[in-house]
């Protein structure tokens, strides 16, 4: 999801540095005290190991990577302003320093992984000393906000059985129609913003689009006809690119300043506006609810929800977090984290998609062809909604759809470890260490995916898929931590038909 960030939110190198100079002459000594306080504390850790035959962390220590700036919490970050942009010049490190290399970032250290078996190491392990979020994850998150995104051990294993139900393939088939309906409007929407035969951004659109998608999905409660969800997607932009805005400017870290920073109380607002329209999401909610009696189902003693008659409410978020007996702001706090982490990634991964089929006449000509057959067959679509097996009719879509994603992921995977990590047979990384894997740098190795700059869908083939490291390409990630709303993603072929 940095990635994301990284390309929605790129930043003026103007800006940064005029602000950095600034503050570096006021905090120069405050920084300095943290440095050789952190040092002090990590010599400390190391120190265990000194004199020991066996050090278990000597191939990490031995890692190669960029000299860190001497002030531990700028550490490489300013490495990441630069004119190719912070994807790029993670390519360029992984040229430079191979499978793995060290990096500094906001006094933390980290170990960058290249290779798909380094990355599977982390993202199989059932170690619940390895799913705890990278460090700069948990530093960006709302503090007042919890849920499934940021919780870790046994917390997490128990509320991710708990939302698992309404990403199931059952609840997919149930709202089936929705996906129509909203992708109908959209369409209706996007032919009127056209009609005047002009250029026009469609961000804003497909944002607010799948913002109603996700929100009828996840909590049985169709926003279409307010203006609640330009006011969630307007704040949404904003809690995003003032959030992110810190990871150039690391002394947003530092509490004090962040809390009597503009950033801060912007966020703040932002924040306050979602949780407004998710209260009355919720609202409408259990509105709906009393209606059409939707609580017909019922918890077991394993904790697995039983007797139920589907309706519009069934596998939805709210349904199975009432039923399990969530509070308000717990359901509220998972609500507005589903929308957060689902909004613009899909909305951004359909505009790519769109964008790359559209530069490609080649095979945007073969999609038609087949969107055209499948559609057009009246075995499949009844009364203009696919059926739902249908969608896997819509094969050369898929594969383009898959090739834009490796192109241009939106992934990345980072974690903290709170116990130790074996790479292979000689690197083991050592607790409080993050590992950090960007799914753009392996979708862009052409040991994996030759000419990697090439759109060609047939990577995508069957036999070429069975051919390639399973890991070689993860725009989800894989193994515990898995994508949640992976299965979701599959409808947005519905919206790019
Ligand atoms: C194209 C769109 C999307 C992409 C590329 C994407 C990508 C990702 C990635 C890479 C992760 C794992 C991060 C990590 O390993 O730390 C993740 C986690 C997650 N995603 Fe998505 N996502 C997308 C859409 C969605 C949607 C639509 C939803 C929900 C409706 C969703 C819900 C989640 C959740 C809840 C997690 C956290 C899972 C956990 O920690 O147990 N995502 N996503």
């Amino acid at each position: 999801m940095e990635t994301s960030i990284l390309l929605l939110y790129p930043t003026s190198v103007k800006v940064i540095l005029s602000e950095l100079l600034l503050v570096f002459t006021v905090f120069l000594s405050v920084l300095k005290l943290l440095q050789v306080f952190g040092k002090s504390r990590k010599s400390k850790e190391w120190d265990k190991f000194d004199g020991q035959n066996e050090d278990p962390y000597k191939a990490y220590k031995s890692l190669p990577g960029p000299r860190p700036f001497p002030i531990r919490l700028i550490g490489n970050i300013l490495m990441l302003v630069s004119k190719t942009g912070a994807l790029d010049k993670f390519l360029e490190l992984a040229k430079k320093y191979g499978p793995c290399y060290r990096l500094v970032f906001f006094g933390e250290d980290y170990v960058v992984l290249n290779t798909p078996s380094a990355a599977q190491a982390i993202m199989l392990s059932t170690d619940p000393g390895h799913f705890r979020r990278g460090a700069l994850q948990e530093r960006l998150w709302p503090e007042s906000m919890e849920g499934l995104l940021i919780y870790t051990g046994e917390k997490w294993k128990a509320r991710r059985k708990i939302l698992t139900r309404p990403f199931l393939y059952k609840a997919l088939q149930l709202h089936n129609p929705c996906f129509y309906k909203q992708c109908g409007r959209m369409i209706k929407e996007l032919d009127e913003h056209f009609s005047d035969g002009n250029i026009h951004v469609v961000d804003d659109l497909l944002k607010q689009c799948i913002f109603k998608m996700s929100s009828e999905i996840l909590m049985g409660v169709d926003l279409s006809e307010t203006e609640d969800g330009e006011i969630f997607c307007e704040s949404l932009e904003t809690f995003m690119s003032k959030s992110f805005d810190r990871i150039f400017r690391p002394w947003l870290f530092i509490k004090w300043i962040w809390h009597i920073s503009s950033h801060y109380r912007e966020t703040q607002q932002a924040m306050r506006r979602m949780e407004k329209v998710t209260q009355k999401v919720f609202a409408k909610y259990l509105e709906k609810m009393k209606q059409e009696s939707a609580m017909i189902s019922t918890v077991d003693s394993e904790n697995n929800l039983v007797e139920e008659v589907p309706n519009d409410l069934s596998y939805t978020m709210t349904e199975v977090m009432l039923r399990h007996g969530l509070t308000e702001k717990q359901i509220l706090d998972e609500i507005v984290t589903m929308l957060l982490v689902a909004n613009d990634t899909t909305a951004v991964a359909m505009e790519y998609a769109l964008f790359m089929i559209a530069c490609h006449p080649e095979h945007q000509e073969i999609c038609r062809q087949e969107v055209d057959a499948v559609f057009d067959d009246p075995s499949k679509n009844k009364n203009g909604v696919l059926d739902f097996e249908a969608l896997k009719d819509l094969k050369y879509l898929e594969r383009c759809i898959q090739e834009s994603q490796r192109m241009h992921p939106l992934g990345s995977t980072m974690r903290t470890l709170d116990t130790p990590l074996r790479i292979n047979e000689e690197l083991v990384i050592p607790p409080n260490v993050s590992v950090f894997v960007l799914a753009h740098v392996l979708h862009h190795n052409p040991d994996y995916f030759p000419n990697p700059q090439k759109f060609d869908p047939d990577r995508f083939l069957p036999e070429q898929v069975r051919e390639r490291h399973p890991y070689a390409y993860i725009p989800f990630t894989a193994g515990p931590r898995v994508c949640l709303g992976m299965a979701h993603i599959k409808h947005t072929r519905i919206g790019t038909a």
